[in-house]
């Protein structure tokens, strides 16, 4: 099945929910053209188009320099491999522009096709939708101010509001899909963070999956000692993905684990060691003790580790993942997101007002169960699955 089609389908209820809104929003209060005046805006001025996407991913290895300058890859630095979160993407029609001026000229929007000229009321109606698409206030505003701008007074069908919609979100999600970037230093160490539940264990489990697939080694180091359930989950996932889980006994100190984690995956010459941690944010100060515990021991080995800390948000949470960044922003010095569970979920819209207000990557998106449901994140089929513009 074409990865869009996929997204689109798990991405259904956020999807369904702004498609269904948007039609509604426009129905109401629609007059029908027959024909459109030949003065009418046969489509709006795009706003704000997006930089035209390469058709391939990006390389691997973001333009981010390693952590300090110092490790910097050498210019002799074997070509990096490609990318394990990179998945091919098929070709679909863009968010934006073009998808509705082909629309148009397949007939697939009838000339007759409900219209309504944009104003105050309308403008409001759409900031409601976009909030109860957990957009969030400030980033519903602005999505609507920059859709206005310039077109008050005319009047568009539910297409090209879609379109317009679809092309502001991929605007702002953009400049953060990025994959998880890749160093040459041998253990790169990525510390996984994020509350109980989140999906950590899944998409360490995932990532791994991707990484060997890609040719890297890899070892995970299974940091929530606390939870024997936890370990266990580890160490399932470990075995689905061929990939060996270091485990300490319950209740054992998780920085003295990671310890012997970076001492094993530096005499191996191991690619990459994922460390777990717990999510336990019921107690703050514990959970801040020890993650910062777990980088000082690291750091006695590699002063520039961990070179990634991964934050694992779950969409269902909507709005909650906001104040969850905040909060590991200040435990651990975040460095990219992975957002699970955007099957099935009607509050994909978080993702837009994380990019909006936080600006951090946004590496890879869960949307199953399965080893391989982890995505790249890709801002414009993204967009076109949560505004429901398909190919329909
Ligand atoms: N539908 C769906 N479910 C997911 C996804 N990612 C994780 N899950 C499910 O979410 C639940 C929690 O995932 P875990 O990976 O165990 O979460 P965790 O953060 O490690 O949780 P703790 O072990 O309690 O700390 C499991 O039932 C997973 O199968 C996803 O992308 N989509």
């Amino acid at each position: 099945m074409a990865f869009f089609k996929k997204l689109k389908d798990k991405l259904f209820n956020s999807s369904s929910k702004l498609d269904e809104g948007l039609d509604a929003i426009v129905t109401d209060g629609a007059e029908v053209d027959t024909p459109p005046p030949a003065d009418a805006p046969a489509r709006p001025a795009p706003v704000a188009t997006p930089a035209p996407r390469p058709e391939e991913i990006p390389p691997p290895v973001s333009e981010t320099p390693a952590p300090p300058p110092s490790e910097a890859p050498p210019p002799s630095a074997p070509a990096p491999t490609p990318t394990p979160i990179e998945i091919p993407v098929e070709q679909t029609p863009p968010a934006g522009g073009k998808s509705g001026l082909l629309g148009r000229l397949l007939g697939r929007e009838s000339s007759a096709a409900p219209r309504r000229a944009l104003d105050d009321d309308m403008l409001e109606q759409l900031e409601e939708l976009l909030i109860t698409a957990d957009m969030g206030v400030d980033t519903a505003l602005r999505v609507t101010a920059n859709m206005a701008e310039g077109r008050m007074g005319k009047r568009l069908s539910a297409r090209e509001i879609k379109e317009l919609l679809a092309q502001e979100i991929a605007r702002i999600m953009e400049p953060v899909a990025t994959p998880m970037p890749l160093y040459p230093k041998k253990p790169q160490v990525v510390l996984v963070v994020g509350v109980n539940g989140s999906g950590k264990t899944t998409t360490i489990g995932k990532l791994a999956s991707q990484f060997k697939a890609a040719g890297k080694t890899v070892v995970i180091a299974a940091g929530d000692t606390f939870r024997a359930a936890a370990v266990e989950q580890l160490q399932i996932w470990g075995d689905r993905a061929g990939v060996p889980v270091l485990t300490a006994p319950e209740g054992s100190d998780p920085a003295s684990l990671a310890w012997d984690a970076m001492a094993q995956a530096e005499r191996d010459g191991t690619d990459l060691l994922m460390i777990d941690t717990a999510g336990r944010l019921q107690n703050r100060a514990d959970l801040m003790e020890e993650l910062s515990k777990i980088v000082r021991v690291i750091r006695k080995k590699d002063e520039t580790a961990p070179h990634n800390t991964l934050l694992v948000l779950d969409a269902t949470t909507g709005q909650n993942a906001l104040s969850q960044v905040e909060t590991f922003q200040k435990l651990a010095d975040v460095s990219g997101l992975v957002m699970t569970k955007l099957d099935g979920t009607a509050r994909g819209g978080v993702l837009v007002a994380l990019a909006d207000k936080f600006g951090l990557p946004i590496h890879a998106i869960g949307v199953g169960e399965q080893i391989d449901d982890l995505a790249p994140f890709d801002p414009e089929e993204f967009a076109a699955a949560l505004t429901g513009l398909d190919t329909r």
